[in-house]
């Protein structure tokens, strides 16, 4: 299935009529330069094109108030002079006689989007529109938004196609008050925000902008909010929050709809944000959230206002959402001690409302108030200063790299009789290997498999990587007869002199003894058994008291340690190893491939055992790119083993920074 993009002109036909310093940067370039970027990099083509149309009156009121719509509505008819009036009793917005027909048009597109996916025409799709939604509520315009194009496209998914659970990830800079509002009481609307917030000193200066805001009623731990209280922050300051905060608590509530107020203000470059993320990011935290709900994501164009990095970071996002390679993070830093602070609020007042987060660290210790204090006293100072130089600077970053999708999506090594799956290349051509590698292959254990499959085999796998490593390949499935004596001679024979860092997941309790202690192999075994003490710090054993069935505690695994180790590491190839008798569920395994696609460019070779061929399906599946169904038992969580996950990323984040979720006692 493909994806959608909806764009029209016409919603370039508004600007700011007067003077208005606050206004003067949402300005209609904001649009064309994003659509003229997906035009130029061939993106648009590979769309499905889909026109927007008004939002209908009784749309808008799912939302907004009668009395605020039939305001709203005489504004084409203004003079200037009662734009303006019509305009003060709002905030940091302006009115234009076109505005109206745009904000339909707007909150329209969001609506036909909605549509596209939920009926299954497309699989995702992106909106790109103005005037923007999420400041504006039921009976006001804020912040240039005049109706809340994504609340009206939540309340409307689920009025009209019934969806059940609708999840809104808002990236952008500012917090979507409106959206807040709208669904604060609201259970079946999970709202996630992440905005630069300077401890209230930053629009729209709200207290309910805090991480203690977190829904009312029934609809308390609905709303997520993450303050930035400095700026700069960086690309590893937005993925540790959603590895630690938004994907576990996503998975958890399990929704059928994702709705993104895609706002790039975030991004590096925007004079708004001043952050220091960059538009490369947009692709990852695209690809995290595409495995939620089957993949029904609708992303909407919020803010963004730096038009360079406005325009690609709109380009990795729908580049995501075609299903291309993501570009490599390079050099991740540590998270800074602020989003560490943000970090550990957050997570210590959602934890009593997802199980998921129950073993979160509390962040009434003293650390953290001390922290705090001393953070807010450095900002102080920090802010005399810095304000003049800093909006001297101009920022500079590279662009981002190009991500090219490999001539084969997926191939398969399979012995002779057994059938390649629908899609999959199957290899054959096997490249011949020299005698030093052919007898190394001989003596290893190959003595079952009988060493002339043995050393086709073999042969066959080399060429895969050497493949992946050319990006003739983008991932790969090898059905072997020892599937440990096969990673022993990948890692140890052909991945490590290919590729720089092999990331090597296994899934199962199988010994796995080989040194990986020169950092060229970062190993993670999640499995039900309990290891001896871990062999330094790249050997990492996840023992899973209840097994690799456990659901829950394998998502805690994947985000609290697998996901921030991954991006860390940086790996050029990942080995995904599945042993057998792991217990691993279809649904689990398929979730595990999606999200492992994020390293190495989406280079992975998956190793099965031959007996093991019934995962094969959903592994072809989930190679081939197509969305993970959703993991249903995270519906009914049952309590979870404790707190050994976090008791073990307490101890490994001194080697391993993306594991810290707290700030550092003491100093
Ligand atoms: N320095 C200009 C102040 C602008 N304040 C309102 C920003 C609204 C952003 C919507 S994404
Ligand atoms: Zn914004």
């Amino acid at each position: 299935m493909g994806t959608a993009l909806i764009y029209d002109e016409e919603m370039t036909k508004y600007k700011l009529l007067w003077v208005d310093p606050a206004c003067k940067i949402e300005v209609p370039e904001r649009l064309s330069v994003s659509y003229e970027a997906l035009v130029r990099t061939g993106l648009s083509d590979r769309c499905v094109s889909v026109p927007p149309r008004e939002a209908s009156d009784a749309e808008i009121l799912l939302v907004h108030s009668e009395e605020y719509l039939e305001g709203v509505k005489k504004t084409p008819h203004m003079t200037l002079e009662d734009l303006k009036e019509f305009t003060l009793q709002y905030g940091d917005v302006y009115f234009h006689p076109n505005i109206y027909h745009c904000a339909k048009l707007a909150a329209g597109s969001a609506l036909q989007l909605v549509d596209s996916v939920m009926t299954g025409k497309v699989r995702n799709g992106m909106a790109l529109v103005r005037p923007p939604g999420h400041h504006s509520m039921r009976s006001a315009a804020s912040g240039f938004c005049v109706f809340n194009n994504v609340a009206i496209a939540a309340r409307y998914a689920k009025q009209k196609h019934g969806a059940e659970r609708v999840l809104i990830v808002d990236w952008d800079i500012h917090h979507g008050q409106g959206v807040q509002y709208c669904f604060e009481d609201d259970p079946s609307v999970l709202y996630f925000s992440w905005h630069r917030y300077e401890r209230q000193k930053f629009w729209p200066n709200l207290r309910e902008s805090d991480y203690d805001s977190v829904g009312k009623g029934s609809g308390a731990g609905f709303n997520v909010n993450v303050p930035w209280n400095e700026v700069g922050m960086e690309n590893s300051d937005y993925l540790s929050v959603f590895c630690h905060v938004l994907l576990p608590v996503a998975y958890e509530f399990c929704p059928d709809l994702v709705l993104v107020c895609a706002g790039f203000d975030s991004a590096i470059g925007d004079p708004e944000g001043e952050m220091c993320a960059t538009p490369d990011i947009f692709a990852h935290l695209t690809h995290l959230l595409m495995n939620l709900a089957g993949g029904k994501l609708c992303a909407v164009l919020e803010g963004g206002y730096n038009l360079t990095s406005l325009a690609q970071s709109v380009c990795q996002t729908v580049q995501t959402l075609l299903g291309d390679p993501l570009p490599q993070l390079a050099n991740l830093r540590s998270p800074c001690e602020s989003a560490l602070e943000s970090l550990q609020c957050v997570r210590s007042v959602q934890r009593r409302y997802w199980s998921i987060l129950k073993h979160a660290a509390d962040s009434a210790t003293t650390d953290v108030s001390n922290k705090r204090i001393k953070l807010a006293k450095a900002e102080e100072e920090k802010a005399e200063t810095a304000e003049d130089e800093r909006s001297q600077e101009e920022k500079v970053w590279p662009e981002p790299a190009e991500r090219l999708r490999p001539p084969v999506c997926s191939a398969s090594v399979l012995p002779d009789d057994a059938a390649c799956p629908d899609g999959l290349k199957r290899l054959v051509s096997s490249k011949d290997l020299g005698p030093l590698l052919v007898s190394r292959i001989r003596n290893r254990s190959m003595e079952d498999a009988g060493d002339a499959d043995g050393v086709a085999t073999f042969s066959r796998l080399y060429t895969l990587i050497e493949k992946m490593r050319t990006n003739e390949i983008g991932n790969g499935v090898a059905l072997v007869p020892d599937v440990a004596a096969a990673v022993e001679c990948v890692v140890q024979d052909l991945g490590s002199d290919l590729v720089s860092r092999v990331l090597v997941v296994c899934v199962g309790k199988e010994e796995l003894n080989y040194a990986t202690a020169d950092g060229k192999m970062l190993v993670v075994q999640i499995s039900g058994e309990d290891k001896e003490e871990q062999k330094g710090k790249y050997y990492i054993p996840v023992c899973l008291k209840k097994g690799c069935g456990d659901t829950v505690g394998f998502i805690q695994a994947v985000f609290g340690l697998l996901l921030p180790l991954g991006y860390e590491y940086d790996p050029g190839l990942v080995l995904l190893v599945r042993m057998p008798g792991s217990g691993v569920g279809d649904c689990m395994w398929q979730q595990l491939i999606g999200l492992l696609k994020g390293f190495a460019k989406g280079h992975t070779l998956v190793l099965m055992q031959t007996n093991d061929g019934a995962c094969m399906g959903p592994t072809a599946s989930a190679l081939l790119g197509h969305p993970a169904p959703p993991l249903q038992e995270l519906l009914t969580p049952l309590p979870d083993d404790g707190g050994a996950l976090e008791r073990m990323r307490e101890r490994l984040q001194a080697d391993w920074k993306m594991l810290q979720t707290t700030v550092s006692s003491g100093n």
